[in-house]
């Protein structure tokens, strides 16, 4: 291996090789699962309800240990949820500040500059209980930023908001992507979501990747636009929604 590919591999690739997963004595949800996302690359994950999304996800964050398989993910990573999961007697930027405590020291300034860069300058002295659903997913942005990961999950993380807000919130991810140069593993639900954003998108049926598609339109994308229109049908069709 050349030094060039050992420090990229070292910097964020994710590896999954023969992934399978059952809970109890249950069929697999994941089946012999390879997977792997380049450094820097936005993948997104579609699929139906039930397919397994989350519980890839989960063993990629180490919160769920493979049945079988291997699972290489690098260590400084970072995962984000519909639910901002913010401390309610915490301030916005002290429950940002929190992801800098097993270092040993709370980050004020590096805290207040993320929350800056997701628009809430104004906003760093706030209780949680008081933002908005699309305020508070920012502050969820801004702590999984905040120890500079090489790997973001995101787990539906604008499943629970307005369809405007979705819009805002999906093209601050972007500029927040290019800025800090990680990889990020978007779950969604949404096709539209999956094509303006990633890199490539992973359709996964039953537990096994059904589908690996590389999205070449370059960015920023609209949703007019015939190629996007053609991969839009392709993913539907792949999800099964013009068969029910
Ligand atoms: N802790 C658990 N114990 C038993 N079964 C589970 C557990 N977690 C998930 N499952 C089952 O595993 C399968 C996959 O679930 P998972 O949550 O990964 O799907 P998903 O694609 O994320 O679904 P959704 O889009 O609805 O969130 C489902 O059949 C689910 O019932």
């Amino acid at each position: 291996m050349t030094h060039a590919s050992l420090a990229q591999r070292q910097r964020g690739d994710v590896q999954v090789h023969g992934l399978t997963h059952r809970f109890g004595q249950g069929r697999p949800v994941l089946h012999d699962l390879d997977l792997t996302i380049r450094a820097g690359e936005f993948v997104a994950l579609l699929g139906r309800s039930g397919s397994g999304k989350s519980t890839l996800l989960r063993m990629l964050a180490g919160l769920e240990r493979p049945t079988r398989g291997q699972v290489v993910v690098p260590a400084n990573k970072a995962v984000m949820f519909q639910e901002s999961r913010l401390l309610p007697w915490m301030r916005v930027w002290q429950n940002v500040a929190l992801a800098t405590l097993p270092e040993g020291k709370a980050d004020r300034s590096g805290a207040e500059r993320l929350l800056g860069e997701v628009g809430l300058s104004h906003r760093t002295e706030a209780w949680p209980l008081t933002l908005s659903g699309g305020e508070a997913q920012r502050v969820a942005l801004s702590r999984a930023l905040m120890r500079d990961p090489d790997f973001i999950m995101l787990d539906e993380p604008f499943g629970a908001l307005d369809a405007l807000t979705r819009l805002q919130m999906q093209r601050l991810v972007l500029r927040l992507w290019s800025r800090h140069a990680c990889s990020i593993l978007l779950v969604t639900h949404d096709v539209d979501e999956a094509l303006l954003l990633a890199d490539r998108v992973l359709v996964l049926q039953e537990g096994r990747i059904h589908m690996d598609v590389p999205i070449d339109i370059p960015r920023p994308r609209h949703h007019a636009d015939p190629d996007f229109e053609a991969l839009r049908t392709t993913l539907l069709n792949a999800l099964g929604v013009f068969g029910d």
